[in-house]
């Protein structure tokens, strides 16, 4: 890698408004990018006005010729939307580098669609608004290092990368941190109805969970030890932690997420065969 901060004259071109093209373009407007050098095509006139309010950058509502002027285009609509989204897009970006956020859509498609191999596949995740993200990286057959680089430095706002070799392995990463929020969303929710359930208040119980989620994440990125090991250091001989592992290995909770995760990236390689991967 020879590219370590975003080229000084680089546009950008973002396909679709929503939520993963706003975490990434608003980190990258909060690091000091001039909001000129960005373009949103985005069909739904309320996420137009609130991109242009939120962060000033320029807003189209169809794809145009201007388009031709990205360095670097960045694909954040649905999968489903993907395909009709390239056409009126791919004539006028033949020489720029494109990065795809969509779930399921394999580098095979992607360079069918968009007429050059000269893309990255990326598995972001909503983490990325506050700048706490994890974005899982494919490099398709024509990026080049210093392409990686770039896109590294875009996504540098947006927390922490991850490159990876084979492509199969995005679905995997996906059904751990691409999707991943969501299970912790779903911990915290059961967490704070249990807490309700215990006398607290639901925004008590909120603090309390989300505390705790980030405290233990932290210890498992500064510590050398398992997650087991710190899990044991919790659980004191005959205390209260243990009742409460016991219930859940009881529910077969770990048993549950495996296989969760499974359906998730089975339901990745089946978008990706939809799609022609
Ligand atoms: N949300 C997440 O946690 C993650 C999402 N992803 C991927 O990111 C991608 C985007 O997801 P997300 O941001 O959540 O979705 P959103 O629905 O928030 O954003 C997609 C946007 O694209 C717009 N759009 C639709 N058609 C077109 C078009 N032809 N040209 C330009 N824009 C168009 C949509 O407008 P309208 O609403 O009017 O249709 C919408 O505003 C998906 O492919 C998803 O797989 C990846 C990892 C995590
Ligand atoms: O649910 C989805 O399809 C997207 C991809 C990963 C997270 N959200």
């Amino acid at each position: 890698m020879t590219t370590t901060s975003i080229p000084e004259h680089l546009q950008i071109a973002f396909i679709g408004g929503g939520n993963m093209a706003s975490a990434i373009l608003g980190g990258l407007v909060r690091q000091g990018m001039a909001p000129a050098r960005i373009r949103v095509v985005e069909p739904f006139a309320e996420t137009r006005a609130r991109l242009q309010q939120e962060f000033g950058v320029q807003v189209l509502e169809a794809a145009d010729a201007s388009l031709g002027q990205a360095d670097v285009v960045v694909w954040a609509v649905k999968p489903q939307q993907f395909e009709e989204a390239t056409r009126p897009v791919a004539p006028h970006t033949g020489k720029a580098l494109h990065l795809s956020v969509a779930a399921g859509i394999p580098a095979s498609a992607l360079a069918r669609w968009l007429g050059t191999e000269r893309l990255v596949r990326a598995m972001p995740n909503t983490p990325a608004l506050v700048g706490q993200g994890m974005t899982g990286l494919f490099a398709g057959a024509g990026a080049s290092a210093d392409d990686r680089a770039v896109i590294d430095a875009l996504l540098a706002p947006t927390g922490q990368r991850m490159w990876l070799e084979q492509e199969a392995l995005i679905d995997s990463l996906m059904a751990i941190s691409g999707s991943g929020p969501a299970y912790v969303f779903y911990f915290i929710e059961a967490l704070v109805r249990g807490g309700v359930e215990l006398g607290l208040t639901a925004e008590q119980s909120k603090i309390l969970a989300a505390q705790t989620f980030a405290g233990a994440a932290a210890l498992v990125q500064g510590s050398s030890d398992a997650p087991e090991v710190l899990r044991q250091r919790v659980t004191s001989k005959g205390g209260t932690t243990h009742e409460a592992i016991v219930i859940m290995q009881q529910h077969g909770v770990e048993q549950a997420i495996v296989a969760a995760m499974h359906a998730c990236a089975a339901r990745g390689r089946e978008l990706a065969e939809q799609f022609g991967g």
